[in-house]
């Protein structure tokens, strides 16, 4: 199987929205539990958000694919949510999702994991009626200056982007420029958060290898410091004996950083 070349146009041609969540987010109870790395990812969500420090009305999701899962904990804290991404066919899964649709993907049992680390001061059912009041869907390339052309919003208080930049970026210089594209729609003082993975070179989804970059830790940082921000947490999960075999994703870790962005 050959590799996808690297860049947003692949996901338009060949990514299947249906089958990534099948392979990636399904669960079953008895065989399939939820990813080590999406546990990783939810519970530093969870503690973040829990912390406090993360305030403001606004906030923005690039590259969201066709999940809803990182703004689980996120709901809570804004009054209004901006979920994007480059490939329509991943919006509508998501607006699957928001309306209640048959076949949409169903991500009750992510939105118990939550309720239970928050001790269910909401039922999982709650949770997604006020993401429903909240969401808005809209289009994303992160390579271009502004990630939500043709759409200007005012600066938001918190951006967050998951397993998109090592999608979308084919080297090191393109990763620090749409790093600083994103950090573009950030408040001074304001947060970012990325999730990823570290020296990955693909993913299957079906029949389709994605390529990836290979990110390596320092050039991480030092594309977050380019940008204008400040890292105040860097944490890295590494295990080998994950659900989603090393035949389906070859990554080394997942991380998950969380910066600030320097008032000038
Ligand atoms: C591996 S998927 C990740 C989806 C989801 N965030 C997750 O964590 O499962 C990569 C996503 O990046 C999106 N993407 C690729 N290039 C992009 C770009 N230039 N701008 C915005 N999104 C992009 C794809 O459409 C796809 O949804």
């Amino acid at each position: 199987m050959e590799p996808t070349e690297l860049g947003p146009s692949t996901y338009n041609d060949c990514f299947n929205a249906k089958k990534y969540l099948e392979d990636y987010y399904s669960m079953d109870p008895e065989t399939k539990p939820m990813t080590i790395d999406t546990r990783f990812v939810i519970t530093t969500l969870h503690r973040i958000f829990a912390s406090g420090l993360i305030k403001g009305e606004t906030m923005i999701e690039l590259g969201a694919g066709p999940v809803l899962y990182h703004i689980l904990s996120a709901c809570d804290t804004f009054k209004k949510i901006y979920l994007t991404d480059y490939f329509d066919g991943n919006l509508r899964q998501i607006e699957k999702c928001l309306k209640k649709e048959n076949d949409a993907f169903d991500w009750t049992p992510y939105m118990q994991y939550v309720c239970d680390l928050e001790g269910n001061r909401c039922t999982p059912e709650e949770k997604g009626e006020k993401i429903r009041s909240k969401v808005t869907l809209l289009k994303s390339d992160v390579t271009l200056a502004n990630p939500l052309e043709p759409v200007s919003l005012p600066k938001v208080d918190f951006v967050m982007i998951g397993a998109c930049l090592t999608c979308a970026c084919k080297n090191e210089e393109e990763f620090t420029a749409s790093l600083k594209n994103i950090v573009s729609l950030i408040k001074p003082g304001g947060y970012l958060f990325i999730e990823d993975c570290l020296e990955a070179s693909y993913y299957i989804v079906g029949d389709i290898k994605f390529s990836v970059l290979s990110l390596k830790e320092e050039m991480v940082r030092r594309a977050v410091v380019k940008a204008g921000c400040a890292i105040d947490e860097f944490e890295i999960f590494r295990d080998s004996q994950d659900s989603v075999t090393r035949d389906d994703f070859d990554r080394e870790s997942v991380f998950c950083l969380l910066a600030h962005k320097l008032r000038k």
